[in-house]
């Protein structure tokens, strides 16, 4: 079966929250962020690729600006490859960097039933991070999220329909549109 192309679905989606939206979003992460990091270790800054790439650019950038010092890494654990259902998480890539001791600040582009921050989480904690906090561009709101995760950082909410834009995919396409659209309900 041939895919569906993006410009098939985007005429008729519905845009949840346009650029200058997201962008301020990022900018009040960035402050709340950066009341809560102090010391000379800096945080390992862990962007959960792919979707999460976007949105922890701009965040790290954000975070510089306010003298906020990061150490770059990133993992790969993906359960949704390419559709609009999750299933088994699989692990595409792990840091190379040591979390023994390190506070570890993970960015990701959305929090829905949350098995994947769950195990990401859960993985570092196994890895010996001192501390683990999470930031999300955007959090799906529904009453599915599995119990244990929650994200410490929220950029905005986004509705319980399949959205895309601004890392997250629409069968692998649309990743770099900047703004989030959802499906046609
Ligand atoms: O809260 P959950 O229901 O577990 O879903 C959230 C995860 O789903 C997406 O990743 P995906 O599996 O699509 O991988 P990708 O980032 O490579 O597209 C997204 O980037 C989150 O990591
Ligand atoms: N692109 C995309 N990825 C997701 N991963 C979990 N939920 C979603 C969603 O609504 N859209």
């Amino acid at each position: 079966m041939s895919p569906v192309r993006l410009g098939e679905v985007l005429p008729d989606a519905e845009l949840i929250h346009d650029r200058a939206t997201l962008e301020q979003a990022i900018q009040r992460l960035a402050d709340e962020i950066r009341g809560d990091y102090e010391g000379d270790m800096p945080p390992l800054f862990l962007t959960v690729m792919h979707g999460g790439m976007p949105f922890a650019s701009q965040l790290a950038f954000a975070l510089g600006e306010r003298g906020l010092d990061l150490e770059f890494d990133y993992l790969h654990a993906t359960r949704y490859r390419g559709n609009t259902s999750g299933a088994r998480l699989a692990w595409l890539h792990r840091p190379a960097t040591s979390l023994r001791g390190r506070r570890v600040l993970l960015a990701d582009d959305i929090l829905d039933e949350g098995h994947t921050l769950l195990a990401i989480k859960r993985w570092c904690e196994d890895e010996g991070a001192a501390d683990v906090r999470t930031a999300v561009l955007a959090v799906k709101i529904h009453d599915r999220c599995v119990e244990g995760i929650e994200a410490e950082y929220v950029g905005v909410e986004v509705p319980d329909r399949y959205v895309f834009g601004y890392g997250m995919d629409f069968q692998e396409q649309g990743r770099n549109l900047p703004a989030i659209y959802a499906l046609k309900a």
